[in-house]
């Protein structure tokens, strides 16, 4: 007897009181262990079309829907009684005729009457989608056979509703065909292969081998992608890499899902020690936070998660002991003494960036190496004699730091990466864009060969901490082993489809490769995202305030709803009675996080791209690096939110919010 549990019960769970919710645990656990007790009271669903769909009761009003046959159960759905006989008369599972996978389908003729006379009318005054694609490709897309007429009339508006009903590969190649992409068919079921192990079946179908199983789902807060991952995740999870591997893909699209789930499955093994790592103290302890919903036991020991500075720090001092750290100004204070002594006039920036992102980041061991190294992503070229006379005052501060016993951060890199050895059989990187290039050679001198020693997550349109440098020169050559995820989970369609006009279709990375980002889509609906412009700041401050309260009023707590600033005094500007309702912070800190409403105010000229920033930079290079990497922070603030966006400024407006702004008046 297999037990198996749908992401339709998940979901439909999601939507119960937590007493409910509670109620539907046990219950589910209940049964697992005995579905004959009485108390279930359980009833074949007289008028279903599928006449293996059986309810089971949970208290006077919950119904559980269960799926039975050849003595196999699927926790199918739960919820209000006339609800749960509702969806399960609606309802067939079975094999699709052309790919073999199982499928949930909603009965066609069950789609309401008024839903079905606005695709109708839709059609007539719009351009149908798909009107040209014959039967076979729309079912080896995986479009069940009675939606065929249905998806040929779907529009430009309807396209979403329609395809939210769908099975879920059949919705991603819609979604993608709508937005101008030409899906591959769907994989279909082997001869060999047992349909219910298909990667397009366990997106949606979880089998709960035996009762600690379940006991550990029903345990676990119920976030779906714990137990149901798109067969795209599931392939970096399960695959085998001989080298370094990377998945990539703009926000949302479930990477550190992946990381998690990845991170989990190497630990399995007895002889594993996992590194899950990232780049700063806060996304680890969230990282470290979602462990045990995809570990447990000795897996989980076996998982470790700890930032990378933190990590090298600690590493270092178990093997070195303990090291004096310079700060920055002792160190820009000692690059302009030596320029000075070295009789050298040059911008300290420079000479601080110059020694930051080469010298120290790469370990340039002598004037050699310095004179014939590649640029390594600075954009300046440099004469050989200029570089000889700059090395003469990078050489002199190390000696200083000697003489001082001093050292750098990235030093500690290096010098770990010197004695060749990290306590960890495999490590897993996520937001990797924002990797250093000592932290990137160390991990790569150490892990990179071995199997699956090397794995990153991350979306370089999300780069906003580091300087970008190609990875190649660090020896992490991903190529051949480095692939996107298209299925964007958290922010609504209209929400992704606004916050992606941020970026360009294409980034280039610094090593020249290229990434696409077209071809995303959303699995949810949502209302469109709300682009003002104000005269007055104090409308633009009273109007923000408003809209914030009005989704607190709809029962959204303060800790899913944002107010995200570009810098930390703007926060004082607003109304401190907002703070009862969100949650505010500068849009540097909510990386990595996620929230229902996120406003995003203050988005004025001087502010976005940040003025001091702009002003500081001193060549052509650094300011498209500034204005990189400012749009990367906007995006990174807009794609937070999953279903309710607002961003706004005080006229003269932000370019990107202007830019914005006409994009949608152009539509
Ligand atoms: N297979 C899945 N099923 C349901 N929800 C999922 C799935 N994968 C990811 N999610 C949800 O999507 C959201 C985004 O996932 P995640 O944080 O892994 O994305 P990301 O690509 O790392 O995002 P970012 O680049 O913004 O950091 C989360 O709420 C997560 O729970």
């Amino acid at each position: 007897m297999t037990h198996r549990i749908a992401d339709t019960f998940y979901d439909a769970l999601a939507k119960l009181s937590p007493q409910e919710q509670k109620q539907v645990k046990q219950s589910a656990f209940d049964f697992q262990m005995d579905p004959s007790l009485p108390g279930f009271s359980t009833h074949r669903v007289d008028r279903a079309r599928d006449p293996d769909f059986w309810t089971a009761r949970v208290n006077r009003d919950i119904r559980m829907v269960i799926h039975k046959k050849d003595g196999d159960t699927l926790l199918a759905w739960v919820g209000h009684h006339d609800d749960a006989y509702r969806w399960a008369e609606t309802r067939r599972i079975e094999a699709h005729p052309k790919t073999g996978v199982v499928q949930i389908v909603e009965a066609r003729e069950s789609v309401e009457d008024i839903v079905v006379q606005r695709y109708v009318e839709e059609a007539v005054r719009m351009p149908r989608l798909f009107a040209d694609e014959h039967d076979e490709t729309l079912l080896s897309w995986g479009v069940p056979e009675d939606w065929l007429d249905t998806v040929r009339d779907a529009t430009e508006d309807t396209i979403l509703d329609i395809a939210h009903r769908l099975p879920g590969e059949a919705a991603d190649a819609l979604l993608a065909a709508a937005t101008g992409s030409r899906p591959a068919p769907a994989p279909i079921v082997a001869d060999d292969q047992d349909p219910w192990q298909h990667p397009d079946t366990l997106r949606r179908f979880r089998v709960v081998d035996n009762v600690e199983e379940l006991r550990e789902a029903l345990d676990a807060p119920w976030e779906k992608w714990s137990v149901f991952l798109h067969p795209a995740q599931r392939e970096f999870v399960d695959r085998d890499f001989n080298g370094p591997a990377r998945v990539i893909g703009s926000a949302g699209t479930g990477k550190t899902v992946v990381a998690l789930h990845r991170a989990a499955r190497l630990a399995k093994d007895p002889d594993a020690r996992v590194l899950l790592t990232t780049f700063n103290r806060r996304l680890a302890r969230a990282l470290n936070e979602k462990v045990p919903l995809v570990a447990n036991g000795d897996t989980r020991k076996r998982i470790h998660v700890e930032a990378l500075g933190p990590l090298v720090g600690r590493l270092h001092a178990e093997r070195f002991g303990d090291s004096e750290l310079v700060d920055e100004e002792t160190l820009r204070t000692l690059l302009a003494d030596a320029a000075q002594d070295q009789g050298l006039s040059a911008d300290p920036e420079f000479l601080f960036d110059e020694w930051s992102l080469i010298v120290d980041a790469w370990a340039v061991p002598d004037q050699e190496t310095y004179r014939d190294l590649p640029r390594l992503g600075r954009k300046l070229r440099m004469a050989a004699s200029r570089r000889d006379a700059l090395w003469a005052v990078f050489a002199q501060v190390r000696q200083e730091l000697i003489s001082k016993g001093l050292k750098t951060e990235t030093q500690l890199a290096h010098e770990l990466r010197e004695v060749g050895e990290i306590p960890f059989t495999h490590a897993l990187v996520d937001e990797a864009q924002d990797i250093s290039v000592a932290e990137l050679l160390l991990l790569g001198s150490t892990l990179g060969n071995q199997l699956n020693g090397l794995f990153f997550a991350g979306d370089i349109g999300q780069r906003i901490f580091r300087a970008p440098f190609p990875w190649s020169a660090a020896k992490v050559d991903v190529r051949g082993r480095s692939r996107s995820l298209k299925v964007n989970y958290r922010t609504s369609h209209q929400i992704r489809l606004r916050s992606d006009l941020l970026l360009p279709e294409t980034l280039v990375e610094a090593d020249g490769s290229e990434e696409a980002r077209l071809g995303v889509t959303s699995v949810f609906d949502g209302p469109a995202p709300e682009l003002r412009a104000f005269a007055d700041r104090s409308d633009e401050i009273r109007e923000v305030a408003t809209w914030v309260e009005a989704i607190a009023d709809q029962g959204v707590s303060s800790d899913e709803i944002a107010i995200l600033v570009r810098q930390d005094a703007m926060i004082a500007q607003l109304p401190e009675g907002l703070a009862n309702h969100a949650t505010i912070m500068p849009m540097h800190d909510a990386k990595g996080a996620e929230f229902r409403a996120v406003a995003i105010p203050f988005l004025d000229q001087d502010v976005l791209p940040d003025e001091t920033r702009l002003l500081a930079a001193r060549d052509e290079g650094q300011l498209d690096e500034v204005m990189n990497t400012e749009r990367h922070l906007l995006y990174v603030a807009a794609t937070r939110a999953r279903d309710f966006l607002w961003m706004s400024g005080t006229e003269p407006l932000s370019d990107f919010l202007s830019d914005l702004i006409q994009a949608r008046k152009a539509e």
